[in-house]
């Protein structure tokens, strides 16, 4: 039997997401699974991505990476920890540290680990690497959609 990602298992009403929405034809349809207690992503960026130096990835990609697979192990932690699917995180706040150029038509490695999980909030915290080099780093603070904006 295949793993299903975090991400094919959203509602449909919440797969449109460029980053990782199954539903968007243009998208990168990110796909984000458990790795023990950690999480993980992988993905390779075309070089179209390119920042001011050719075959590296430009930091708004990076931050995108982290902020797809940060919302989706946050809806994971929380089907995982109350036993009920998730609506779908937002993300309220994101942090990165750029430590390392990311190289493009390389395996990326996107990383999470649960740091908290509170009411609606789940704080994650994530790294990106490439061959095994550390190349950002940082956290993600996500927050359920409360009910009543699903309805309203
Ligand atoms: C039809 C469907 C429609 C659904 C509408 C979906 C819209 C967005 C879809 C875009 C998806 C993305 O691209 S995500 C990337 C862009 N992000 C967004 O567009 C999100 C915009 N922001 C928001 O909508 C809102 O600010 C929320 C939902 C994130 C939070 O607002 P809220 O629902 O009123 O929650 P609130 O009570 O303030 O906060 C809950 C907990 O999170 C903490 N918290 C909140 N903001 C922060 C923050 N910046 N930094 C640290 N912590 C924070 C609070 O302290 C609290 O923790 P404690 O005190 O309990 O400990």
């Amino acid at each position: 039997m295949t793993e299903l990602a975090f991400q094919d298992q959203y509602a449909d009403e919440y797969a449109h997401c460029y980053g990782c929405g199954r539903l968007n034809e243009d998208g990168m349809k990110l796909k984000s699974y458990w790795d023990g207690e950690e999480t993980v992503c992988r993905f390779t960026a075309d070089p179209k991505f390119s920042g001011g130096y050719p075959g590296f990835l430009y930091g708004g990609m990076i931050a995108s990476l982290m902020d797809c697979h940060g919302a989706a192990t946050a809806w994971a932690a929380k089907a995982r920890t109350v036993q009920q699917e998730a609506t779908r995180f937002v993300t309220a706040s994101l942090k990165v540290d750029f430590r390392a150029p990311a190289p493009t038509n390389v395996e990326l490695e996107v990383r999470g680990k649960i740091n908290e999980i509170k009411g609606r909030k789940v704080v994650v915290d994530l790294t990106l690497s490439a061959a095994g080099k550390l190349c950002a780093e940082g956290s993600a603070v996500m927050v359920e959609i409360p009910i009543n904006r699903q309805e309203g």
